[in-house]
Order: C-alpha cells, then sequence, then structure tokens
C-alpha cells in the first residue's frame, strides 16, 4: 500500500479527523501505522522523552536525522514529518531551507515542521519555495517556552488571541499545508479551523480542530515526569515494564533463570571427547 500523500491528508479536513503521533524508533512507528495513525511526527520532544533533556532546545540535526531514519525504516503508509529543531531554522532561509532538505535527503520524511508564526513566515515561505512541505505550529512553541513564561496555554486574552489568528494567516500565506494547534483555547482553536483553508491539528486545542497529535509516550504511558491536561493516557506500559524487569532481576537472583528451554545442549559423545 502507497504512502498517505499530502493532497490525501488535506482533503480530510471536514471530513474525517487525522490521526497524528509522534514517533522516535522503528518499534513505536510500525506500532503506530498498524493501530491507524496517518501523520507520523518525529517530534525534537525526543529530547525530553528520549533523551532525557529537560526541554527541547539541546537536540541537534544530527540526533534527529537518526530519530527520523528509523522511524522511516518501521513505516511505510503514514505521511513522515520531521520537527526542525532549535536554531536550525531560526537564522534564516539559506540555513532553513538546508536543514529541512536534509530530513527529506538523509532522514526519509516527507515534510518538515517549523515553530513559530509570523516571526518565521518569511523562513516559512522559503523553505516551502524550494520544494518542501511544511507543517506549521502555533500556540505553545516549546522552542520559545522561556519567552513565553513557560509550557502556558495561549491565546487567552485578546491581543494573544487576534495575535494567533494573525500567525495562523501568515503562515497560510507562507503556505504550509497544515497547522498544528497547540494550547489554545477550544473556541479560538474551531475559529481558526474554520478560517484556514488547511487542515488543523490540535494538541490540547480542543475536540473542533481537523486532526488530534499527542506524544507516543504520553498516550501508552511510559512519561511520568509531568501530565499535560490535555493528556488521555490509554495505557501504563511503564507498570508492566517495570514488572517484567523486576521478574527477570529476581528470578536472575535465584537462579531461575535461564531454564533448560532457554539453554543449549551438546551431545554426549562430544563432552565425553572434550574430556579425554
Ligand atoms: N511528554 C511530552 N508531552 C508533550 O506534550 C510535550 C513534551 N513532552 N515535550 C515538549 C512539549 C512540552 N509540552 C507541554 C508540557 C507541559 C504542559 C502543561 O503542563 N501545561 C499546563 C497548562 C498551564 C496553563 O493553564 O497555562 C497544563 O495543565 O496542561 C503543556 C505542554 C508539550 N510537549
Ligand atoms: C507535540 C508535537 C506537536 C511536537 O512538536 C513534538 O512532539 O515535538
Ligand atoms: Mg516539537
Amino acid at each position: 500500500m502507497a504512502r498517505l500523500t499530502i493532497p490525501e491528508i488535506q482533503a480530510k479536513k471536514g471530513k474525517e479527523p487525522i490521526v497524528a503521533l509522534t514517533a522516535y524508533d522503528v518499534i513505536s512507528a510500525r506500532l503506530a501505522e498498524e493501530a491507524g495513525v496517518e501523520l507520523i511526527l518525529i517530534g525534537d520532544s525526543a529530547a525530553m522523552v528520549v533523551l532525557g533533556h529537560e526541554d527541547t532546545l539541546p537536540i541537534t540535526m544530527e540526533e534527529m536525522l537518526i530519530f527520523s531514519r528509523a522511524v522511516a525504516r518501521g513505516a511505510r503508509k503514514a505521511l513522515l514529518v520531521g520537527d526542525m529543531p532549535f536554531l536550525s531554522y531560526q537564522t534564516g532561509p539559506p540555513e532553513a531551507i538546508l536543514n529541512a532538505g536534509r530530513f527529506l535527503k538523509e532522514g526519509g520524511c516527507q515534510a518538515v515542521k517549523i515553530e513559530g508564526g509570523e516571526e518565521v513566515s518569511e523562513i516559512v515561505n522559503a523553505v516551502v519555495k524550494a520544494g518542501i512541505p511544511v507543517l506549521g505550529h502555533i500556540g505553545l512553541t516549546p522552542q520559545r517556552a522561556s519567552a513565553l513564561g513557560g509550557y502556558k496555554v495561549q491565546g487567552r486574552d485578546l491581543d494573544s488571541a487576534r495575535k494567533l489568528m494573525r500567525d495562523a494567516e501568515a503562515l497560510i500565506s507562507a503556505g504550509v499545508f497544515a497547522l498544528i494547534l497547540e494550547c489554545v483555547p477550544s473556541e479560538l482553536a474551531r475559529r481558526i479551523t474554520e478560517k484556514v483553508p488547511v487542515p488543523t491539528i490540535g494538541i490540547g486545542a480542543g475536540p473542533h480542530t481537523d486532526g488530534q497529535i499527542l506524544v507516543f509516550h504520553d498516550v501508552v504511558g511510559l512519561w511520568p515526569r509531568f501530565k499535560p491536561k490535555f493528556v488521555r493516557t490509554y495505557a501504563e506500559v511503564s507498570k508492566e515494564i517495570l514488572r517484567a524487569v523486576s521478574t527477570y532481576a529476581e528470578d536472575v537472583k535465584q537462579r531461575r533463570f535461564p531454564g533448560p528451554e532457554e539453554s543449549f545442549r551438546i551431545s554426549e559423545e562430544v563432552l565425553r571427547a572434550l574430556d579425554s
């Protein structure tokens, strides 16, 4: 079966919700796709949930490309989007195009995501003009968390709600194929969704967006550090892993593992010859 295309994703607007999820490795990508995920984002959240950094800022292009290639080996139907890391695009169009292009040339992705609104619209436009599809991302943009005062809901007062509407319009003019809305009040997300011609994909943006995205580790219960209000945890995978590995450790200590079924044998004849 062929990979979902950007026009196919766009055609879902107003028809059926788009299912998106992050993934960072071959197993999570394969499972996500088998479960029906249509768009996989190789998120810079890997900095936190895979590499253990405090925030998303430290992750590099080289690291993002390693995760992208792993995901590409596991997913052949979902649209793959590489999340451009901090300082890989902010310096201007030439560097942005070169780094975005690497996600396609080396990362096995079909598109990239860039955080920010009006401030980055020229850069987004340059990347789109180079033939690299861009997924926009406005509202809470974690690479700017310090400037925004933390991981906070955006667009609650009139000025910031207006700013978000302008950001959406600027990105549409710049040519994004879809738009992520993160941590935005539901009614504002609804207005943006009705106003823009491309799909909106929400994370903490309520039920009216054209699709939803969450972080893989949040969905399966593998991220104990914090639980944003917008997360629904569908499994307790950490607990299951802890149970399995604890039992393994105890079995080794108690000499219950390995047993005969988990061990290899040699013939008596060879053994006798060896001992003589
Ligand atoms: N595991 C994980 N899940 C994510 O969704 C995620 C990451 N990591 N890392 C990068 C960013 C950081 N994100 C976050 C992190 C925390 C909140 C949070 O706790 N927000 C408050 C809202 C506070 C307010 O009312 O303004 C909340 O209660 O949800 C939101 C988004 C989203 N992204
Ligand atoms: C949560 C999504 C939108 C993201 O940017 C990430 O995982 O890095
Ligand atoms: Mg991100």
